[in-house]
This record gives structure tokens, C-alpha cells and sequence, in this order.
């Protein structure tokens, strides 16, 4: 227990300590004290009402009257405060939700930690079901479990001593029969309960649907984080982590718009609840009333241990609901998460150290040069990929990196791309130049085929006559009236198609260095050498490194680097 409480408040602190601190503190101690504020009415109420009982006793019906305009004052009161103490408490969830949301999702895009954790997977399963339904569960649940765990022990405390003293048997009269029953009060509970959840279905209608649509959101944000978790490598190549983050909070803000109209919703609900709830405390007294002015019954104790027994009931059954009832375990769910976010935090603080511990260094130099010296490539496990590799390439050139499957070639692109962290040596980037990535499997972003050809530019970043342009070269002709067609194209196209959709964004962009590791693995050798000479024509003073197994890629590089067995190397013209 004590382990849980800590590391929920790891979790906790930052949000706590963040920015917006003040206001959500203001948010806290404004709920905390509108609860304080609800259970002192309540005790001025039960005061009010031995008053009231006295004067009915007495049988004096004016200050009966008199005391009763009380009642009305008391349940605005109540209504106002309770209202808007849920609503402020949700203002606080949303505030908390949007931060905790954000700190996840830049600390697992932050050093490419997605990445790493494909690569490494240290045991996080679902990072993005902990980013989206378990920071949820963690906000809403602590905030509803401390909140109500304040308001109970508060309401219990101040009220058990009530109830201990107040008991007796009912007397109840129905027409002219006087009778005993017991558990009267119970089958008055149970009547109003029925109308009251009747009454409760009709007016929260509408949240069946806004729940059903929240729940599609949430699920639309879980499958927008999967697709990058599982597209982690094509992303990282393109340096795509801005254009993901802003389709993340896209979709958040989806979800966050219609909880707004959830949040409306529960507020007309909780009206009807909540003055149901009020009501109830009203019912006993207008049924015994009329008996009391014919002076046949003192009811004001009984009616006292009533309001008196609601308020320690509904505290106890809190205590029953939310803690001591394992089946339900609210307090069970909320450690569950609780553990399941912290060890996701202590993975990406793993991930980040392992980015640091990384010793092959890579620097920007001036002068249009790509300098490798001493780089040894490694898988995690320690094993060496490829021994002390020694090259220079220069703006222009062209090299074919070759070599039996498995032998590392990729793992090469990937260290040259600054993504595999496993090795050592140096590795000297031309400064302030283009560098673009082509994997074997292209990314194709969620959305139309303008989006994905401009990715990770903008869609409107380039004219529609361009776009064509390059289609036709491309040999996508075919798809240039569904340019803005929404779907998830990745299934739809061919593996070629999406390779030449792959060449077309490289010829859009224009970068001064192109690194192509075997993509146009899918196309046939016709189309390969076409695609080629395309990129010779259109992209003529760019280097191109290129990864592939077909001799027909030789009359397009001027140099290959041959990576043969163990790890060594070599070089030719
Ligand atoms: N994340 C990883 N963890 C462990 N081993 C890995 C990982 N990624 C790659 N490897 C291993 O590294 C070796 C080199 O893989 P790589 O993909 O670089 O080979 P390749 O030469 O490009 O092969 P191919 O020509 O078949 O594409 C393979 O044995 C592969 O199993």
C-alpha cells in the first residue's frame, strides 16, 4: 500500500508542480472546499430539521411554516454546490489529463524512445494503451477515489454520532389503519429508487451516444499511436515525429471536445440525480406529516435517525464500493495502473540512457563530405555487424552497399541515419544539407495520397500540377483523380506502389543526399532501372547510397562496398 501511494505520486508530482500549478490547486481546494462546505449545510440542516420537529411538536403551524421556507434555501444550496463541485472536479481531470498525455507523449517521442523500444522491448507492452486509457484511468479514478474517500469520512464522522443516539420502531398510518412496520423506511427507498432510475434513464439518453462516440475517439487516438509504434523505423527515417504529434493532438482533441459535451450532459443528469436525491430526504416527512398535527405521533426522531441513517449508509457503502470490495476494486484497478504507468516511465527513462550511452558519435561538418572513420556497428546483444569501416563519400558520388542477407546492410543505413544507437567510431554529416531515407517498406501517414506524396511536408506544400507531374513519372497515373481520397493506403497499395510512391516524395523533396536501402526490392527489374535513371535525371546532383542484391544497380553507382563475412569489408570501384 505504502508502495502504491508512492509511486502514485511519482506519477502525480510533476502535474502538481507544472505551469498551470496554481490552477489546478485553486481547482483542488475549491472542490475540497465546496465538500466541506456541502457536509457543514448538511450538519446546519439536521439541526435545522430538530427545530422543525420541535415546532411540529409543539403544534405550532406558524412557525412551522416559517421554518420550512428554510427548506427551499437549504436545497439550492445543496444543488449548487454539489453540481458544480462534480464539474469543477472535471475541469481539474481535463486540465490533469491533457498534461499527463503530453508529458508521455513527448517523453516517448523524445530521443526516438518509440524506436528504441521496438528495437530493445524492454517488456513494455502497449505503450500507447498506457498513454491513452491507463493515464485516463489514473486521473479519473484518483481524483473520484480521493474525493470521495474526503467527503465520506467527513459525512460519517459527523453523522454516526447522530445515528447512535436516534432509534426506534416506525409507526406508520395508512387511511384509517395504524401499523408497525419494519423496515418501512426501506420500501419507501425502493419505490423512489425504481422512479428515480426511470426518471435517470430518460434524461441521461442522450449519454449513451456521447459515451459510445468517446469511447470510438478514444480508440481512433490508440490507433493513430499504434500505427507509429509500429511504423517506428519508416517515421524515424523521415524525421516525421512533428507530423505525427500534430495528428495526435488532433485526435485528442476530438476526444476532448466531446467529453465537453459528455461533461454538459452529466450536468443536466446530476440536476435530476442530485434533486432526487434531495428529495428523498423530504419524502419521509411529507408521508408522517399530517399524523404529527393530529398529535398522534412524534416522528421528529425518527425522521432524524432517516437523514441521519441516508448519510451513514451512502458513507459506509463508499468504504464497501470502492475499497473493501475486491470483485468491483475500483482501489485494485487504480493500483494496476498505477503500476502500469510508472513501469512504462522507468522503460523510457532506460530507453533515454541507452540514446546516451550511445558511443558512436555523429557531427555536422562543413564541405559536402559524408566521413566514416573506425565505426564498428552492433547489435544489443554486443555481437559485431560490421568491423572498423573506414569511408569517405562526396557530394555527387554514388555508392552500392552490398553484401549477403543479414549481413548489417541496413543496420549500416540505420547508424548513418542516426537511429541505431549499437557501436563505435565517428561519423561526420555534411552541414546544413538534405538528407533523405527511403526503407525497404515506405510510411504512409493515415490520410490522402497528397499527404502521404508531401509527408513529412504539409499536404499544401506543394502545387497540385507538381504533384501530378511527378505521378505520371512515377508510373502512378492511375491514382491522380483520387488524390483526395482518405484511406488507410498502406493496406491498399501494392508494395511497389507504395515504393514508387516512396520515389516520387524523394523527387518532390530533392534532397542532396538519398539513401535507398533496397527500395525497389518490390518492383521488377524494368521498372527498377526506369526508377533509377529517373532519379539520375531528376535528382542529378545528389549523392545516392544506395543498399541492393540485383547486378542491375551497378550502372547506376560509381563505387560498392562489398560487407562480406565476420564483419569485414570492402571497397570498390
Ligand atoms: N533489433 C534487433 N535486435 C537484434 N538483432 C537484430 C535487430 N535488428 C537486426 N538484427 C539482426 O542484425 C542482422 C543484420 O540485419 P540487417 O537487417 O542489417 O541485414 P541486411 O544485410 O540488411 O539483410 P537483408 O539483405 O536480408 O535485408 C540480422 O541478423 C538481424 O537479425
Amino acid at each position: 500500500m505504502l508502495n502504491f501511494f508512492r509511486l502514485a505520486w511519482k506519477i502525480s508530482r510533476g502535474f502538481w508542480k507544472s505551469e498551470g500549478k496554481w490552477y489546478a490547486r485553486l481547482l483542488a481546494v475549491t472542490v475540497i472546499a465546496l465538500q466541506m462546505l456541502n457536509v457543514y449545510v448538511m450538519v446546519q440542516y439536521n439541526m435545522w430539521q430538530n427545530q422543525f420537529y420541535s415546532t411540529i411538536q409543539e403544534m405550532n403551524s406558524a412557525r412551522f411554516f416559517h421554518l420550512f421556507l428554510y427548506w427551499p434555501v437549504f436545497t439550492l444550496i445543496f444543488l449548487v454546490v454539489d453540481v458544480n463541485k462534480l464539474y469543477l472536479q472535471q475541469m481539474l481531470e481535463v486540465r490533469w489529463r491533457t498534461w499527463l498525455t503530453n508529458y508521455y507523449l513527448q517523453e516517448w517521442l523524445s530521443k526516438r524512445t518509440y524506436y528504441l523500444m521496438q528495437i530493445l522491448d524492454y517488456g513494455t507492452d502497449n505503450p500507447d494503451q498506457r498513454i491513452s486509457e491507463d493515464v485516463r484511468l489514473f486521473v479519473s479514478y484518483l481524483l473520484e477515489l480521493s474525493f470521495g474517500l474526503f467527503r465520506s469520512t467527513l459525512t460519517l464522522a459527523s453523522f454516526i454520532v447522530v445515528l447512535w443516539n436516534l432509534s426506534g420502531v416506525v409507526d406508520l398510518t395508512v387511511g384509517p389503519y395504524e401499523i408497525s412496520i419494519h423496515g418501512y423506511m426501506v420500501w419507501v427507498a425502493i419505490l423512489y429508487a425504481v422512479a428515480g432510475s426511470w426518471l435517470t434513464a430518460v434524461v441521461g439518453n442522450s449519454l449513451i451516444r456521447l459515451n459510445f462516440v468517446q469511447q470510438r475517439y478514444e480508440a481512433d487516438f490508440r490507433f493513430s499511436l499504434i500505427r507509429l509504434r509500429e511504423n517506428g523505423e519508416g517515421i524515424a527515417f523521415y524525421n516525421g515525429e512533428h507530423r505525427e504529434r500534430a495528428s495526435f493532438t488532433k485526435r485528442f482533441q476530438f476526444i476532448i471536445e466531446n467529453f465537453r459535451d459528455l461533461m454538459s450532459g452529466q450536468r443536466k443528469l446530476s440536476y435530476v440525480t442530485l434533486l432526487h436525491w434531495r428529495l428523498s430526504f423530504l419524502l419521509p416527512y411529507l408521508i408522517s406529516v399530517p399524523r404529527i398535527f393530529e398529535g398522534k405521533m412524534q416522528l421528529g426522531g425518527l425522521f432524524q435517525t432517516a437523514t441521519a441513517f441516508t448519510q451513514v449508509e451512502q458513507s459506509l457503502s463508499f468504504f464497501i464500493d470502492k475499497f473493501y470490495s475486491m470483485n468491483e476494486a475500483s482501489l485494485a484497478e487504480l493500483q494496476a495502473v498505477t503500476q502500469r504507468l510508472s513501469s512504462f516511465a522507468e522503460n523510457i527513462g532506460s530507453m533515454h540512457e541507452t540514446a546516451i550511452r550511445n558511443s558512436i558519435t555523429i557531427s555536422h561538418t562543413p564541405g559536402g563530405l559524408l566521413g566514416i572513420a573506425g565505426l564498428s556497428v552492433e547489435l544489443p546483444t554486443g555481437e559485431v555487424l560490421l568491423k572498423n569501416l573506414e569511408l569517405e563519400v562526396r557530394a555527387g558520388d554514388s555508392l552500392l552497399i552490398t553484401g549477403a542477407s543479414g549481413s548489417g546492410k541496413s543496420t549500416l543505413m540505420k547508424t548513418l541515419a542516426g537511429i541505431w544507437p549499437f557501436g563505435q567510431g565517428q561519423i561526420r554529416i555534411p552541414e546544413g544539407e538534405s538528407m533523405l531515407f527511403l526503407p525497404q517498406k515506405p510510411y504512409l501517414p493515415l490520410g490522402t495520397i497528397r499527404e502521404i506524396l508531401a509527408y513529412p511536408a504539409a499536404s499544401g506544400f506543394f502545387t497540385e500540377q507538381k504533384l501530378r507531374e511527378i505521378m505520371a513519372m512515377c508510373k502512378l497515373g492511375e491514382f491522380m483523380d483520387r488524390l483526395d481520397e482518405n484511406g488507410n493506403w498502406s493496406q491498399i497499395l501494392s508494395l511497389g506502389e507504395q515504393q514508387r510512391i516512396a520515389f516520387g516524395r524523394a523527387i518532390l523533396h530533392r534532397p542532396q543526399w538519398l539513401f535507398l536501402d533496397e527500395a525497389t526490392s518490390a518492383l521488377d527489374e524494368q521498372t527498377e532501372m526506369a526508377m533509377h535513371r529517373l532519379l539520375h535525371e531528376q535528382l542529378s546532383g545528389s549523392t545516392i547510397i544506395s543498399v541492393g542484391h540485383r547486378s542491375t544497380l551497378l550502372e547506376y553507382h560509381d563505387r560498392i562496398l562489398n560487407i562480406t563475412e565476420a564483419g569485414s569489408w570492402k571497397l570498390s570501384a
